[in-house]
């Protein structure tokens, strides 16, 4: 079969104001909640969401909103990556176990793989995070290419 990718010829722009993911695996969510008390203030500018748990242990933490979604083994990990498909996430914070094998890894593998997809920002440990944070780009109106999907599905009827 011919090698059939999407271009991306298609763009949107990531809001000074982003709808933020914030998830991490068991191991992890101490390393994301740490990270994230650091970075408070610049959460607090945003809009934040997250897997079940994740959500609610960085709520109690942080004293801000974080909706919680499904819990990653339970669908939490394809509810976010719907949101990249449908273009309503801007950022993703994934702090995923790279020791720890996942009963859900077929779900961790599609979010990183419409992360990748869609040109969504991806950070997958704290100092790509910090980089990702301290840039101009996240609290700016930010351009991204993405596929075009109109053209996508014409280029195939
Ligand atoms: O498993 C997860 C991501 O793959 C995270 O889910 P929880 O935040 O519910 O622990």
């Amino acid at each position: 079969m011919a090698d059939q990718r999407p271009t991306r010829h298609a763009s949107r722009v990531l809001p000074a104001r982003k709808r933020i993911a914030l998830v991490a695996h068991d191991a992890k969510k101490d390393e994301l909640i740490g990270w994230a008390g650091k970075w408070r203030e610049t959460l607090s500018r945003h809009s934040l969401l997250g897997t079940g748990t994740t959500a609610k242990r960085l709520a109690d933490a942080l004293g801000l909103e974080v909706e919680g979604v499904m819990s990653g083994p339970l669908g939490g990990d394809q509810q976010i990556g719907a949101r990249i498909s449908e273009q309503r996430l801007d950022v993703l914070v994934f702090f995923w176990d790279p020791f720890s094998p996942q009963p859900h890894d077929p779900d961790v593998k599609a979010l990183l793989r419409l992360a990748a997809l869609w040109n969504v920002p991806v950070a997958t440990n704290v100092a790509t995070a910090d980089f990702m944070f301290e840039a101009p780009s996240m609290s700016k109106d930010y351009p991204i290419a993405i596929p075009d999907a109109a053209e996508w599905v014409a280029s195939r009827i």
